[in-house]
């Protein structure tokens, strides 16, 4: 039997169905059950970062107004997918034709990514909400704000949505490993929020490509996304600082070959460090190496050998690093 995408992928098993399931977003669970409620609510408008709970929301509105069988009453577009207005005013045109619930007078339309839309592709739209509102309720969900028209803007009542916070996203987490019976540890959950700051379906598409490895660890974690774990990087930057070169050329050979991350990959991490303020070095330093860090990664992008120019990068680190340092004592 094929698997339905809902049990492969754990960000779609494990999205809430209920407006109750939804974790946190508690004022808008609120202001969106009183709709339920009486029946009746107005256009609405969701904007908020990615993986916050835009469509869950929409979803989870609709089934609580119509129950299981919410699919007949409900038509989501995707604005960036559909070819144009056209297609969406079509769509809509003929959606708004099929039956109406007996118990709720009107039909949902969730138009996803609606800031991908141009202006006037939003004024056609807006027509199109007038149009068919008697029979249709339209659910735009954005990321930007700023990209939505004054016209759509005052016809729509507004939901935010914002990063979720760190509990939330742990708990959720620590809910479906030991749902799924993986073995994990805490601190490899914290670190996936660390890394994705509230968005939770990368957090969970994170935490399920970890799984694969057996037991969710922080190296696990890093491991999916092609990191090396900061504390890697930085004791290699740091014997380099120290004049260690062999020692350095070492790490940077584990990076490469165990870890298998590309130059890019690694110089971005140096570069991180480099402008981390826990690195203690003097400003004149950083300015130097940072210069380097510059030139390293325009060659390797430009296709020169990582080996060679990173190896060429921590000479220069030990070079400079050694010289200050020893200058500062
Ligand atoms: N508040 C939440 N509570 C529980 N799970 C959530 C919540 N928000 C998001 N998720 C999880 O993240 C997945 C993605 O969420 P959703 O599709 O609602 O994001 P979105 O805000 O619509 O993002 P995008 O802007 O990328 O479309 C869901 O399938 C669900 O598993």
């Amino acid at each position: 039997m094929v698997e339905k995408i809902e049990e492969i992928l754990w960000a779609e098993k494990y999205r809430p169905r209920t407006l109750d399931d939804i974790v946190n977003q508690k004022e808008i669970v609120e202001r969106l059950k009183k709709f339920v409620k009486e029946k009746n609510m107005p256009h609405l408008l969701f904007a908020g970062p990615p993986g916050t709970g835009k469509t869950t929301a929409a979803l989870a509105l609709v089934h609580d107004l119509y129950g299981d069988n919410y699919e007949q009453y409900f038509l989501e577009l995707n604005a960036s997918d559909e070819r144009g207005i056209d297609v969406i005013r079509s769509k809509v045109k003929e959606f708004a034709r099929t039956v109406t619930p007996g118990n709720v007078p009107f039909k949902v339309v969730l138009l996803d990514e609606a800031d991908n839309m141009t202006a006037d592709a939003q004024q056609a739209l807006r027509r199109t909400m007038e149009l068919y509102t008697e029979s249709t309720r339209f659910i735009l969900a954005c990321n930007y704000l700023s990209k939505i028209i004054e016209p759509i803007q005052s016809r729509t009542a507004l939901f935010r949505f914002y990063p979720l916070k760190k509990e939330d996203v742990v708990n959720r987490l620590l809910y479906i490993v030991k749902n799924e019976k993986v073995d994990y540890d805490q601190k490899a959950l914290e670190t996936i929020y660390d890394i994705t700051l509230g968005d939770m379906r990368k957090s969970i598409n994170i935490l399920q490509a970890a799984a694969a490895y057996g037991k969710i660890t922080v190296e696990a974690v890093y491991k999916v996304l092609g990191l090396a774990q900061p504390k890697e990087i930085r004791e290699m930057v740091n014997l380099a600082l120290q004049g260690k070169f062999m020692q350095a050329r070492e790490k940077l050979r584990t990076l490469l070959v165990t870890y298998g991350l590309s130059g890019e990959d690694i110089i971005k991490q140096i570069h991180r460090e480099l402008t981390s303020s826990e690195l203690q070095i003097s400003e004149e330093l950083r300015v130097l190496l940072l210069d380097y860090v510059g030139e390293t990664e325009f060659r390797i992008i430009e296709g020169a050998d990582d080996e060679i120019q990173l190896t060429a990068l921590l000479a220069k680190l030990a070079i400079y690093g050694n010289k200050y340092l020893s200058d500062s004592k």
